[in-house]
């Protein structure tokens, strides 16, 4: 018996030695050889401690980015997960520009892919290399301004339909002179839903009007879950063994599995659908006229003149799909919400932009215009000088993805504009970073736009006229819009930022010819839930919500 325990004995050590001996390596050797160790940092107090709260919560990441470029300068050393987890956060526009620049040596970490791919599916959102190339070149043509020009008369018509719930919300409420509270996010959350799912795929979820349609659910239901706070472990466990979820499915599997299902079912039937109208078009020579950035995909993944190699499957088309809807809906309506928050905190503002607003308001209303008129009324909207400052200024104020994350794919060196602060307290003369296959590099949407040194010092605050004369650092900056992050920049950027500006100014345009804004007494706060949203104080159990008081607009402001 005592050998047999020996024996037993044995084996475990025997298997587990090495497993320990790779782990320590892993864990706590090789990250002292990071040469990122080199640069000056924030130091950790627990040897599993992490900087992740100071980077990630949008309540302290301000603060804390002006405090590290202070303290570390513009390269900061910062702990990701744990002690095997050391990131470059680089504040510095040509270090940024360079990670973002080269998308084929800075990619998207494959654990975050994974995640992604697992709700819906490998569109462009998670897709790298040749594979993303090919869906990025297949989805340009769709998101062109030629053929964004189309979704105009649809998000008019989808406002004009919000203007109306909205009045009958306010006409059945008992004093609505003084006001009705109104959760801006949720009903602006419905409308950009409703938007997508027109524009995107021809789509009628209704959701303004009720929200039972079964794919609506199903799309809202997924990407519910895949914000909501979940077993950490668990995640972690699913991302690395994904047969583990498979095997003990827990709630959240078996509700992401049931929605996939609806998804495959509606939303792949609606591909083929499409995909046979089109072609009976082209077989008979009449054409199909869908202007739908489904129907602008499918006909460019059909063009003769793609070569066999680079067309996408109709696979990969209804994750594309299922990307639009995850990246477009929600991003878009939190920008919009965010501006009514800001508008309402600032009344001059709202007073000064829809008096700008209502100079272009035609006599007949929206609802009874024809294309041609409703083209005509979104040029003049469109080129509203106020508007586009006040736009432009919420997205740097408060950009919807807080921040990103890439991890090198090759040894590379990083160049810098400023000078590498380094541990030992010298400075380096060199003007770049080497950076090491496998780190990760922190990229910091929102600390670029807040930056107090670019922006000037009134960066953390509201302020559209910023825009009139912009500070020569800020003006010199890299990025997709306006010298800012917020829709990244390079071949990863984000393809659907015109698409979403139509849809801000046109809602912004009916918003605010129609209703006043004011705040509640309920404070506001952002939180970072996969993007920055808004939670009432001491009510962060009920999930995302911006109340504000409606009022009709009458001629009087708040
Ligand atoms: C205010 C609204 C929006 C904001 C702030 C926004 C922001 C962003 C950002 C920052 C990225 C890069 C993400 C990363 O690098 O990790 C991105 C990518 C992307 N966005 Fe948007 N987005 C918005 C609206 C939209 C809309 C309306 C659509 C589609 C209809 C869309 C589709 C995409 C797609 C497909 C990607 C991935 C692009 C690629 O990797 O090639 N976005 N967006």
């Amino acid at each position: 018996m005592p050998s047999a325990i020996h024996l037993i004995f044995s084996i475990i050590c025997a298997t587990t030695t090495p497993l320990i001996c790779l782990t320590f390596y892993y864990v706590f050797v090789v990250p002292r050889f990071n040469p990122l160790q080199k640069l000056a940092g924030p130091s950790v107090r627990t040897l599993f401690g992490n900087h992740l709260s100071f980077v990630l919560n949008p309540y302290r990441s301000p603060k804390a980015h002006a405090l590290f470029v202070e303290k570390y300068g513009r390269h900061v050393r910062i702990r990701g997960l744990g002690p095997w987890d050391v990131r470059l956060l680089p504040l510095d526009p040509v270090s940024v520009a360079h990670v973002l620049k080269h998308s084929t040596i800075y990619e998207k970490p494959w654990q975050s892919r994974r995640l992604i791919t697992s709700l819906i599916g490998c569109g462009m959102l998670a897709a790298e290399g040749i594979m993303h190339k090919r869906q990025r070149r297949v989805a340009t043509p769709a998101f062109s301004i030629q053929n964004l020009r189309s979704i105009v008369p649809v998000v008019f018509s989808k406002g004009n339909e919000f203007q109306a719930k909205w009045y009958e919300i306010l006409d059945s409420s008992e004093d609505a002179s003084k006001g009705v509270e109104i959760d801006v996010c949720h009903w602006i959350s419905r409308a950009t839903f409703d938007v997508i799912g027109l524009a995107g795929f021809d789509y009628h979820f209704n959701a303004i009007q009720n929200e039972s349609d079964e794919l609506f659910h199903a799309y809202k239901e997924m990407f519910e879950i895949a914000v909501s706070q979940c077993d950490g472990i668990r995640t972690v466990v699913g991302i690395h063994i994904p047969l583990f979820n498979e095997l003990f499915p827990d709630e959240r599997t078996k509700t992401i599995k049931r929605c996939q299902g609806v998804i495959q079912r509606v939303a792949g039937r609606l591909i083929q659908q499409k995909k046979s109208r089109i072609m009976e078009g082209e077989k008979t020579g009449a054409g199909y006229s869908g202007k739908d950035l489904l129907t602008l995909l499918i006909k460019s993944n059909l063009a003769t003149d793609l070569p066999p190699d680079q067309r996408i499957s109709d696979e990969d088309i209804l994750h594309n799909i299922n990307t639009f809807m995850f990246a477009g809906s929600d991003t878009t309506s939190l920008a919009l919400t965010w501006t009514l928050l800001l508008l309402a905190k600032h009344p001059e503002s709202q007073h000064r932009l829809r008096t700008e607003l209502l100079e272009v308001m035609p006599s007949t209303p929206v609802s009874r215009l024809t294309t041609e008129e409703i083209e005509s009324l979104y040029n003049a909207v469109s080129n509203l000088p106020y508007l586009n400052d006040v736009a432009r200024e919420s997205l740097r104020l408060i950009p919807p993805v807080h921040s990103s994350l890439r991890v090198a794919t090759q040894d590379d060196d990083i160049p810098t504009s400023y000078p590498v602060h380094l541990r030992d307290g010298t400075t380096s003369d060199q003007k770049c970073i080497r950076v090491s296959k496998g780190s990760f590099v922190h990229v910091p949407v929102e600390a670029f736009n807040l930056d107090k040194e670019m922006w000037g010092q009134d960066a953390w605050d509201f302020n559209p006229d910023r825009w009139v004369n912009l500070p020569e650092a800020a003006s010199a900056l890299p990025g997709l819009f306006s010298n800012l992050l917020t829709f990244s920049a390079g071949p990863r950027s984000c393809i659907g930022m015109r698409f979403s500006m139509i849809e801000m100014k046109v809602f912004l345009y009916i918003l605010l010819t129609n209703f006043v804004f004011c705040e509640t007494k309920k404070e506001i706060f952002k939180a970072n839930v996969v993007l920055t949203r808004p939670y009432v104080v001491g009510q962060y159990k009920a999930g995302s919500q911006c109340p504000l008081l409606v009022k009709r607009y009458t001629g009087e402001d708040c």
